[in-house]
C-alpha cells in the first residue's frame, strides 16, 4: 500500500459507534440508543451542520484521560493499516471544555496514545469558529501551558457566517507562539473565505478549499505559492458538498497544478479512512496510480513535521 501522510483528520471524528457504546457504558452516559447499527443509520447528513449536531452529541461519552487515549490509539491503529506514516491530528478542546472536561484529560490522553504509536504524529488545536473569536483567544491562552504538546492551530465547525477574518487576533497570537496555522475554508463557504484565510490568518495550508476553483485568480495564487489543500473526497460526498464522487473537482485541481492532498476528515462518520478515500478515487473516479502517487508525495511535502516517505 502506498505510504502517505494524513493532514486533515479530526480525532473526535474517528469515534466509531462501537466506541461510543463502550465509553457510554464505562462512564454511565445515557444514549438515545445503544445499538450501533441504529447509531450508524442516523449518519445520513443533509449538510455540514446536520453532521456537526451528531458529532458534538456523540462527544458526550468522552470524559476521561483514558477515553481520549483509547480514541487516539484506535485511530492510529487504523491509520497504520491504511499506510499512514505520519498524521497531523486536529482536536477540538472547546467541545470538551464546555462539557466540563479538563484540558489535562484531553492533552494527557491524546499525547500518551500518540507517543505509544509507531505512526509519527502531531496535534493541531482547532478553534470552533461558531463559538466566536473571544472564546478562541481564551482557549489559546488556557492551552499555552500545554504548548509543547501541539504544533499548530486550525479553524473548524460551521463555516458560513463565521469568516476567517474574525479570527485575526487569535491567529496572530498563535503565530507569535511559533504555532503553525491552517483553517477550514472553501468547504461550504466561497472563495472569499479562502482569500481571508490566506491574507488575514496567514495560513500555511487550506483545509478543503475545493470552492477555490470558482475563482481563477485564487487558483493562480494557490498554484504559485504551492499552498497545500487538504481535500476530503468522501466527506464532501457525505456532507453533500458535491452530489457524487464522480462530480468531484479534485482531478481538475490536480490538472491546475494545485498542491492537493487526500484525507479522511471524520472517517467514523463518512464511510472510510484515508486509504478508502484513495481507493474510491481510483475505483469511482478513475484516477490513475500516477495521480494518486503524486497526491501521496504531496502529503509528505505538505506535512509540518518532516518524515521518511520511502516505501
Ligand atoms: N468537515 C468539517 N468541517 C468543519 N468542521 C468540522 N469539524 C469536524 N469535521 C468538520
Ligand atoms: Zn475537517
Amino acid at each position: 500500500m502506498r505510504p502517505k501522510a494524513e493532514l486533515h483528520l479530526h480525532i473526535e471524528g474517528t469515534l466509531e459507534p462501537e466506541l461510543v457504546v463502550e465509553l457510554a457504558r464505562r462512564n454511565g452516559v445515557e444514549l438515545p440508543t445503544f445499538d450501533t447499527e441504529e447509531i450508524r443509520a442516523r449518519y445520513d447528513f443533509a449538510d455540514l451542520q446536520s453532521f456537526l449536531d451528531i458529532y458534538y452529541d456523540n462527544m458526550a461519552v468522552l470524559r476521561t484521560e483514558q477515553d481520549f487515549h483509547d480514541l487516539a490509539a484506535a485511530y492510529l491503529r487504523r491509520a497504520e493499516e491504511q499506510g499512514v506514516r505520519h498524521a497531523e491530528i486536529f482536536f477540538d478542546p472547546q467541545a470538551h471544555l464546555t462539557r466540563g472536561v479538563p484540558l489535562e484529560a484531553v492533552f494527557s490522553g491524546l499525547s500518551a496514545a500518540l507517543g505509544d504509536s509507531p505512526v509519527s504524529s502531531a496535534l493541531i488545536l482547532c478553534f470552533l469558529r461558531d463559538r466566536g473569536a473571544e472564546e478562541a483567544e481564551a482557549v489559546l491562552r488556557a492551552t499555552l501551558p500545554f504548548r509543547e504538546q501541539f504544533i499548530g492551530v486550525g479553524l473548524d465547525s460551521a463555516e458560513v457566517g463565521h469568516p476567517p477574518s474574525l479570527f485575526r487576533r487569535v491567529f496572530d497570537i498563535a503565530a507569535g507562539e511559533g504555532l503553525r496555522r491552517v483553517a477550514h475554508a472553501g468547504e461550504e463557504g466561497g472563495p472569499d473565505y479562502v482569500w481571508e484565510a490566506l491574507d488575514v490568518l496567514k495560513v500555511e495550508r487550506v483545509d478543503h478549499g475545493i470552492r477555490s476553483m470558482e475563482d481563477p485568480e485564487l487558483v493562480a495564487r494557490l498554484r504559485e505559492e504551492r499552498i497545500p489543500l487538504t481535500v476530503c473526497p468522501l466527506s464532501n460526498v457525505r456532507l453533500r458538498v458535491v452530489p457524487t464522487l464522480r462530480d468531484h473537482i479534485l482531478p481538475a485541481m490536480l490538472d491546475e497544478g494545485l498542491m492537493v492532498t487526500v484525507n479522511s476528515d471524520d472517517p467514523a462518520y463518512f464511510g472510510g479512512y484515508v486509504e478508502d478515500n484513495y481507493r474510491a478515487l481510483r475505483d469511482e473516479l478513475g484516477m490513475t496510480d500516477e495521480q494518486l502517487d503524486r497526491i501521496a508525495r504531496n502529503s509528505f511535502e505538505a506535512s509540518f513535521v518532516p518524515v521518511d516517505a520511502s516505501p
